[in-house]
């Protein structure tokens, strides 16, 4: 405010709106004025600036104007994402009654503040909008994550930044509110805030406060106990929850009753996808663009609800590591895969089904409308037919969702009873009961339509009682309706009547009865709003009060839309079920990859298989060209682990998935916010990180390590990678390494669990074709000149390059390479489960081949039927099965 304005000369109103902001410093004030938000002074000027609006002026005391800007209430929403997603925290300054205050005057105060976590305008319906609380200590991190849209609430502890950062991607937070001890811990705030516009702020102290945090939980969940709640062994995680809380009481003033439950958890309950493997595999957007389209959840995501879109995202997000949860998923899609008719149908009920989580978080708000409600309603409509075709099924995990799917027909019926079926958005203006579900509304109802009517009636029937035979009823604006009875009926005017005016020809009266006729029709429309608003308030405040039906039927129809999806991509996409084993076999037959497969036209893609195990078949070394499929394959394979592990059935012939506590990828330079080194050194610091974390349980994804470093320095770091995978912390970790460096296929004979495989190329004359099929030993060549004359690098530096190459050919290094003992300390195989012979010898598609085998697969061709390319396969194939027995 300008310092030559007093306080004491502004508008009573002006003055209000300064007090308010003296308390809110840090919030920009929208403050309501009927159909308008308006903003004073600094705010004005901020919001003009930022949204480009218009800057007025308005009357602020004597002869004073203040900058004003103005948004219009309806379109709110949008200019409030607009500036807290700049980074702005807005607060929201409503009339609120207070019976206390004098007549005429209206009082207006903060009923919400708004900020980039707080937010209640849904972006996008099947993400998330997540905010974040960190409590920081030396020892542990506490996590607490909410969303105030849906009212999902969790909390978990970690150890060290890096997994804080493995959490903050899988949630990928709007915001963050955190200790002070957070800002000086070493984590690249600025990288949070600038790449991925996650505001950060830090609470005073006081909010992380034990006994508070504590005291605030007990309060909000009315429990006595910590173990009330199931969240006593997280003690920093609880901090972190209970400071959670505090702000959303503080910003968004309502018993967020929505909050019906904490779920603490172990982040050891599921797999552990580090940041990189995450944004590597592309689950949830891809790498570059960082769209949904081209990433795995693209590929498996049908389903019909907001709510089953955001589960199947966080289930792609957190792989199980329990056989026996996974197993249950997997039943449930078979199970819906078996009756594809019950199945399509339970989809065709869930094509209307409203999102019932957000619809809670706006009846808790008080936001909720008519419209809402009648949405609402068509969802609940759906119930009791989709509980009746899942008797139908008799699954364990289909039977928990019917008994958990509460068919919610009380509230079918309240809705259907009272709200009009095509009724306004504003609750203000009446329109929305239904006639004949109060008495009042339906009298008020027919006073403004028949009043005239009832006047006419009371006019005929004082004419007949009195006799008067000129009675008439009027009205003006000062004495409203009255009986005119001119001089000469006088005295037969009746007892009851009352008289309120003397003419000079007439008098003018009235009675008890045209009085209440008066008030009733002259009031119906007010009282009618009035009344249908408050009716519709304890409609809303009824439905609120079922917050927990409703939200374990929303919960249960999430899990049933994901199942469905699922069963319906699987047999479209023709994924199989995979078989689990906890023996540490991976054997997939004709694996694909999920979304490139979806990429590529027709069905050229071509199927690979993967066999990896605890012992002989434990790192697998893959060369080929550039463009060969290295990367495809390596990823394919870790998806379809990652897809059987969510529960899903995977893109291959079989499957046996061997299940793995953690995926680490090492593919390409990615970015790491605790980090923030060159390449090179994220590169290594992802080894370092790797080699650190896995354990024998792990499956790990390794393309070229120490590409970006001189040839001989990369090479030995990658052996030394490879002889260090195989020691005995980590021996049994499955690896899948990728690499240029031909030089590594000599590990082969020299360590018992390595084996080469590459992926097959023909040469024609001075071109490659790809095959795309991965068989076994190394590529002999690198062929990158090759590939370069096929990306259209010109002949004169293809030609240079093939004589540098020849000149750069060194006998010399590879004799040395062939001396290199192996230094792999403590080389014992571990001790394997049992494996069933018979089921080994199945799953061992790389062991030794029989020449008959060999025939008999030619034989078995249909070469009639066979694209070219297939046949090159097959060929190849076989070629290299002959090759590598008689070189055995
Ligand atoms: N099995 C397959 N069937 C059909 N097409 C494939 C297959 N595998 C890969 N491709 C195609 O080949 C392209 C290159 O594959 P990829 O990136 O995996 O090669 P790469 O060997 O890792 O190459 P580089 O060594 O240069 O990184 C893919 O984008 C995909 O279109």
């Amino acid at each position: 405010m300008p310092e030559q304005i007093s306080v004491e000369s502004l508008t009573p109103m002006m003055q209000q709106y300064m007090e308010t902001k003296k308390q809110y410093a840090d919030c920009i004030l929208f403050y309501r004025l009927g159909d308008f938000y308006e903003m004073f002074f600094e705010d004005a000027q901020i919001v003009s600036r930022e949204l480009e609006l218009t800057l007025t002026g308005k009357a602020c005391g004597l002869e004073e104007r203040a900058p004003m800007c103005g948004v219009p209430y309806h379109a709110v929403e949008n200019y409030l994402t607009r500036l807290v997603n700049k980074g702005y925290k807005v607060a929201i300054c409503e009339q609120v009654e207070d019976p206390k205050l004098a007549k005429g005057l209206v009082k207006r105060e903060v009923v919400r503040i708004v900020t980039p976590g707080t937010n209640l305008n849904i972006q996008e319906e099947s993400k998330n909008h997540f905010l974040m609380c960190i409590a920081y200590t030396v020892t542990k991190i506490g996590i607490s994550v909410a969303d105030v849209t849906t009212g999902d609430y969790f909390l978990t502890e970690v150890e060290d930044l890096k997994k804080l950062n493995d959490e903050l991607m899988k949630y990928e937070p709007l915001e963050i509110i955190c200790n002070e001890a957070f800002l000086v811990c070493g984590f690249r705030l600025e990288e949070l805030k600038e790449k991925y516009h996650i505001s950060v702020n830090a609470l005073a102290p006081h909010v992380f406060d034990d006994d508070s945090c504590r005291k605030i939980l007990l309060r909000h969940f009315r429990v006595n106990t910590l173990k009330g709640i199931g969240i006593e062994d997280f003690p920093v995680g609880m901090t972190a929850a209970g400071a959670l809380l505090q702000y959303l009481y503080d910003t968004q003033k309502t018993d967020l009753a929505h909050f019906i439950h904490i779920n603490p958890y172990l982040t050891s309950k599921y797999m552990l996808l580090d940041s990189s493997t995450r944004r590597n595999l592309e689950l949830t957007e891809t790498l570059r663009e960082k769209h949904k389209t081209g990433s795995l959840l693209w590929v498996l995501d049908k389903t019909k609800t907001a709510m089953g879109g955001r589960l199947l995202r966080s289930m792609l997000e957190q792989p199980l590591v329990d056989k026996e949860e996974m197993e249950q998923r997997l039943d449930a899609v078979e199970e819906l895969s078996g009756d594809s008719v019950s199945r399509d149908e339970i989809r065709e009920y869930l094509n209307p089904i409203y999102d019932l989580e957000r619809l809670l978080s706006k009846v808790t708000y008080k936001t909720a409308n008519p419209r809402d409600c009648i949405s609402f309603r068509n969802s609940l409509e759906m119930l009791p037919a989709i509980k009746t075709v899942l008797k139908s099924f008799s699954g364990q995990e289909l039977s928990g969702i019917e008994n958990h799917l509460d068919d919610l027909q009380d509230i079918y019926q309240l809705i259907q009873n009272a709200i009009e079926e095509d009724p306004p958005v504003s609750i203000r203006e009446g329109g929305m009961i239904k006639d004949g579900f109060d008495e009042t509304i339906d009298m008020l109802r027919s006073a403004k339509r028949d009043g005239k009517q009832w006047l006419a009636e009371l006019e005929e029937q004082d004419r007949e009682r009195t006799g008067i035979k000129n009675l008439r009823i009027k009205y003006n604006k000062v004495f409203g309706y009255y009986f005119e009875v001119t001089n000469s009926y006088k005295n037969q005017v009746p007892e009851d009547y009352i008289r309120k005016q003397t003419l000079a020809n007439a008098e003018r009266y009235t009675t008890v009865r045209l009085k209440e006729l008066e008030d009733t029709i002259l009031n119906a429309e007010d009282k009618l709003t009035a009344l249908e608003y408050d009716l519709f308030c304890k409609i809303r405040d009824s439905i609120g009060m079922e917050v927990e039906r409703i939200q374990a039927t929303a919960k249960a129809l999430a899990k049933l839309d994901v199942y469905a999806s699922l069963s319906l991509i699987s047999e479209r996409n023709h994924y199989v079920r995979p078989k689990l084993n906890e023996k540490g076999i991976i054997d997939i037959r004709d694996g694909r990859h999920p979304v490139v497969e979806q990429m590529i036209a027709g069905d050229m893609f071509i199927a690979n298989d993967t066999f990896l195990d605890n012992s002989k078949h434990c790192i697998s070394i893959i060369t080929g060209p550039n463009m060969a499929g290295k990367s495809t394959y390596m990823r394919q394979t870790a998806l379809i682990v990652l897809m059987a592990q969510t529960g899903c059935f995977v893109p291959a012939k079989s499957a046996n998935i061997g299940i793995v506590d953690r995926i680490f990828t090492r593919v390409g330079a990615s970015d790491d916010l605790a980090s923030g080194q060159s390449t090179f050194m994220v590169e290594m610091n992802e080894v370092a990180n790797i080699l650190r974390n896995a354990t024998s349980d792990s499956l790990l994804i390794l393309d070229e390590i120490g590409r970006g470093t001189s040839t001989f320095d990369g090479l030995s770091i990658a052996w030394a990678v490879i002889e260090h995978i195989s020691n005995r912390k980590l021996l049994g970790a499955k690896t899948l390494f990728a690499t240029h460096y031909h030089e590594l296929t000599e590990l082969e004979g020299k360590m018992h669990n390595v084996n080469n495989y590459c992926i097959a190329v023909k040469e024609r004359g001075d071109d490659i074709v790809f095959l795309r099929k991965i068989i076994k030993g190394g590529a002999d060549k690198s062929y990158g000149i090759q590939v370069a004359k096929l990306a259209g690098v010109p002949d004169m530096v293809i030609d240079r390059a093939k004589e540098i190459v020849e000149q750069l050919t060194d006998n010399d290094i590879i004799e040395k390479i062939q001396n290199i003992t192996v230094d792999v300390k403590d080389v014992k195989a571990k001790k394997q489960p049992p494996v069933d012979e018979m089921e080994l010898s199945q799953m061992s598609l790389f062991d030794t081949v029989k020449d008959e085998d060999v025939l008999q697969e030619l034989m078995d061709v249909e070469v009639n039927t066979l694209a070219p390319i297939d046949a090159l396969n097959v060929l190849y194939r076989l070629q290299n099965k002959l090759k590598n027995r008689w070189k055995g």
